[in-house]
């Protein structure tokens, strides 16, 4: 990759031409500048401080709080006598350089300033030169781990719940999340396509069904036959022995009683797929329960059995975990019929060796934890030693979603309400509405941004209320509200032809932006690698979150003062479109980990 090579070099040549620095594993600064500026306080820190190394202090280096760019707390440094003296020596020791231009001591903290030309010179070529190829904020750290997730997997004929819609959001920013680190990614939707439910529906689609209306919209037209054949059963009990003997001869291959559920799965799967478009999110496999082969399954039971783990109750297996608190569970039917744990079993035996992964991880509501942590078990139980690279990343509850109609159960409504609430939103400010050319799809892109900005605010783990009005107001911190400061951004260009087209990075003189709020904006681009890292760690999309809102936020308060249209010195504003079109790309690059869309106009 030419063009790889010739960026990365000019951003080393940038830092050939300051102060040298030792090097420090784990750290890039071809890729994130700020870790040059800590390594430099980290190297001044060892030259006062020679009983520590540079790789120690490295890693107690902190952003600082309110103006301060980095901050040291001496006692993590267990260097014994009085904190005092150590900071006296680091003080006396130091030398304003190009990379750190002060310090100060306040009680048991070293607070460092970076040297502000160098900083704006290194950060934004940094972000200009990666952000060309979409590479900024990535790094390489996760390359050749092999990471399959697995996420949404909605049950055919069933409902799509709030459930499977997080899931969908939360898998889909880690999708990303892994791929910016580094890791080869292979992202799964295992659908619930299997299971004593394809009895009923074969059995009500008799009565029910349509072709046509199947061809029309499979995922609604299954769903009203369950609901129907549903209420059959509950009135008729024959109609589940029917049901029940109709899966059995679909777990036993018989042809015939597959045909339809074949079709069933094919056409609801189409469909599946153009509203995951809509949202921004791909799978690189549609897999399921019913590809799930019977071998591993089988032998899990055998294997069970033997370790005296089966209870068995009148015909049916348990397991019985309750040694380790996981209580007891089903893991065969009396008529021999697998059921979902069994599944997941023996998907996880089949994946592990297909992918041989170094992880994988489950993107499952919390109410499954149990359900999670009972097949973890059983895989270590059995003896595979990858079952320790099993992960669950769980989420809390949505508290009613409902539309206008009604309660959702599909995902397209849900799509389609965000976007008619956003429509009716934006018509409300008539001469704006106007002037937007597809008011349709722009009205979907940002409903759709305030539903998973809001399901990414908080922690995964919070239960939080799905507020229609809330989230797509362009108040407060919505997901419009970072659409619309992206927009903001982007019509900077169309705004000021006059200084198009910028020169090269290097003829851009940074010198020019002086004010406080313009270094807030550059500093917190050069922290969004780091953002990217601690998002790998946390599986917290609400870190990103935040750093969307916080940029955002301080791009609004440089905006009256820091102006680039009505500046007379078309150096000066020139310097500072440079500054806001990187922070245009750092924004946009925020949300599209988050798989948002970053609009240009609205
Ligand atoms: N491997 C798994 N069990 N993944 C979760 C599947 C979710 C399941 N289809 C449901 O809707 O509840």
């Amino acid at each position: 990759m030419a063009t790889a090579e010739t960026s990365l070099s000019l951003i080393s040549s940038l830092i050939a031409n300051l102060p040298p620095l030792p090097q420090v594993p784990g750290t890039e600064p071809e890729r994130a500048v700020l870790d040059s500026f800590r390594i430099a306080i980290a190297k001044f820190v060892v030259e006062a401080l020679p009983s520590l190394t540079v790789e120690q202090v490295y890693n107690g280096v902190d952003y600082g709080k309110k103006g301060v760019d980095f901050t040291i707390a001496l006692p993590r440094f267990r260097l014994g006598g009085k904190v005092d003296e150590h900071a006296k020596k680091v003080l006396d020791k130091f030398q304003p350089d190009d990379w750190i231009e002060n310090v100060v001591h306040d009680k048991n903290f070293l607070h460092f300033t970076c040297r502000t030309p160098t900083l704006f010179r290194l950060i934004l070529s940094q972000v200009h030169d990666l952000s060309q190829k979409s590479e900024y904020g990535t790094n390489t750290s996760g390359n050749g781990k092999k990471l399959v997730i697995e996420f949404s997997s909605p049950n055919i004929a069933k409902s799509f719940h709030v459930g499977h819609l997080r899931s969908t959001i939360i898998g889909a920013f880690l999708t990303n999340t892994y791929k910016a680190n580094g890791w080869d990614v292979t992202s799964v939707n295992y659908l619930g396509d299997w299971g004593t439910q394809f009895g009923l529906i074969a059995v009500g689609f008799e009565k029910y069904g349509s072709e046509e209306e199947l061809e029309k919209d499979a995922i609604k037209h299954l769903y009203d036959v369950y609901v129907k054949v549903n209420a059959d059963a509950a009135e008729n009990p024959d109609v589940k022995v029917q049901a029940a003997s109709f899966f059995k001869r679909m777990e036993d291959g018989d042809e015939s009683a597959l045909v339809n559920w074949r079709k069933w799965r094919e056409l609801s799967v189409q469909k599946y797929i153009g509203e995951y478009e809509r949202l921004n999110v791909k799978f690189d496999h549609y897999i399921g329960e019913s590809l799930v082969g019977k071998e591993w399954q089988d032998k899990a039971l055998e294997k069970l059995t033997e370790m005296n783990l089966i209870d068995d109750h009148e015909g049916a297996k348990l397991v019985n975990l309750e040694k380790y608190k996981m209580g007891k569970a089903v893991l065969r039917k009396k008529d021999g019929t697998s059921i979902y744990l069994t599944r997941d079993i023996g998907g996880a035996i089949e994946r592990y060796e297909k992918y041989k992964f170094d992880k994988m991880i489950y993107v499952v509501g919390a109410q499954q934890d149990l359900h999670l942590s009972q097949f973890f078990k059983i895989l270590e139980l059995m003896g595979f030693d990858w079952a320790n690279r099993l992960e669950h990343v769980n989420f809390g509850m949505v508290l009613g979603m409902s539309t206008r109609k009604g309660t959702a159960v599909f995902l397209n409504e849900i799509i389609k309400e965000a976007a008619s609430v956003m429509h009716d939103q934006m018509k409300k400010n008539e001469e704006k509405y106007k002037s937007v050319e597809n008011p349709e799809e722009v009205s979907q892109e940002i409903g759709i941004t305030g539903v998973k900005i809001q399901d990414m605010a908080a922690k995964r783990i919070n239960n939080y209320n799905f507020n229609w009005d809330r989230m797509l107001s362009f108040e407060g911190d919505t997901g419009p509200y970072l659409q619309y400061a992206h927009v903001r951004l982007a019509s900077l260009t169309r705004k000021n032809p006059e200084l198009l087209p910028l020169p090269p990075p290097g003829q851009i003189d940074t010198s020019l932006l002086t004010e406080p709020s313009a270094r807030d904006i550059a500093f917190l681009l050069g922290s969004y690698p780091d953002v990217v890292k601690t998002a790998l760690k946390t599986h917290e999309p609400s870190g990103v979150v935040t750093f969307a809102f916080r940029l955002s936020h301080a791009i609004s308060s440089a905006w009256e003062t820091v102006i680039v249209k009505g500046e007379s010195d078309i150096e000066k504003a020139r310097a500072r479109m440079w500054l806001y079109l990187c922070a245009r790309d750092v924004l946009g690059a925020a949300l599209r980990l988050l798989s948002i869309r970053p609009l240009e106009r609205m």
